[in-house]
């Protein structure tokens, strides 16, 4: 298996990247340097999580050129329509430090649940999107948290397809209508909360798995996601975890393993859901 996926547009992504949602506090990049120190490259942000000046500091003082790290962003909820993505995009980039990202991606499809035009709020979001990346500013565009309900609308009317799609993805809980739906139309999954945000860690089914592979259950959901072609985003603080959640390369699980945490009942879901306010799972 390799280490990177290679987008429809032909740009390369490393098939692991670190999250960065609640990963530094204000301008305290800490944590942040020491992913890099890890080896991470790929790094996934949003102007929502308060997170890119933090990053963009990290890098700075990394002392690595900019071209060695794949750097993702989000336009927000509240950031939505043609010329509030376009302001959203520019105040990302100074936040960060640099001059283009790899990958903007609009948060959350139909950000107003209330609004009956929520379909073209997130058209005219993409419009902005296709602009930037028409304009060389982003290497690569998509989307988070679409359904393939949001993303056939999009996709009827995009000039430019969308190369990714953000969902959360885990054991007990793939989303496997729209991974179907995204390999139909050539896009790369991603996973946030791969892990389940540390639900997963008791999980007996997974801990079986994990004692019997000799690793850990966060490398147990971290392979699960890769073998599945979806790329996870996994975020941890401390640097022996950041560490063993890049260790994914060393051991591959069984087909009738990857059978069975397919079919684990639904477990570690986040309650989030884009057609509804948060749910309780
Ligand atoms: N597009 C979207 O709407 C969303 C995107 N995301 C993205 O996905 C990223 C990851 O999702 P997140 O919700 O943080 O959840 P994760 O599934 O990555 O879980 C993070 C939790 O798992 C723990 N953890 C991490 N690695 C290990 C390990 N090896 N062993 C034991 N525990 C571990 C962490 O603790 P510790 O830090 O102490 O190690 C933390 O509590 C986010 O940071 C963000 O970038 C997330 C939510 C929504
Ligand atoms: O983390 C993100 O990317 C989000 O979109 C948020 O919804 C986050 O998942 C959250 O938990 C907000 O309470």
């Amino acid at each position: 298996m390799n280490d990177t996926f290679r987008l429809s547009n032909g740009q390369k992504i490393p098939a692991v990247g670190f999250g960065t949602y609640k990963a530094a506090d204000g301008e305290d990049a800490a944590v942040l340097s020491a992913a890099v120190d890890c080896g991470y490259r790929h790094f996934d942000t949003a102007s929502f999580y308060g997170t890119e000046r933090a990053l963009g500091r990290a890098l700075a003082e990394c002392g690595l050129p900019r071209g060695e790290f794949f750097l993702t962003s989000k336009v927000w909820k509240t950031e939505m329509g043609y010329d509030n993505a376009l302001r959203a995009f520019d105040a990302s980039l100074a936040r960060l430090g640099t001059d283009y990202l790899d990958l903007y991606l609009i948060h959350w499809p139909r950000p107003d649940l209330e609004r009956s035009d929520w379909a073209a709020l997130d058209l005219d979001t993409w419009r902005a999107l296709e602009d930037l990346y028409e304009a060389g500013r982003v290497k690569a565009i998509g989307v988070s948290n679409f359904l393939p309900s949001h993303l056939e609308p999009l996709l009827a009317s995009a000039s430019v397809a969308p190369m990714v799609d953000q969902i959360e993805f885990h054991p007990g809980y793939t989303q496997q209508a729209t991974l179907d739906y995204c390999a139909a139309h050539g896009i790369q999954v991603e996973a946030w909360s791969p892990i389940g945000r540390a639900r997963l860690l008791s999980d007996p089914l997974l801990t079986e798995m994990a004692g019997r592979y000799g690793v850990s259950v966060a490398q147990i959901c971290l392979r699960f996601a890769l073998q599945k072609g979806v790329l996870p985003l996994p975020k941890s603080a401390n640097p022996d975890r950041m560490a063993q959640n890049l260790d994914l390369f060393s051991f591959s699980l069984a087909e009738e393993d990857m059978a069975a945490l397919d079919a684990m009942p639904r477990a570690g879901w986040s309650g989030e859901h884009p057609d509804r306010e948060r749910v309780r799972p």
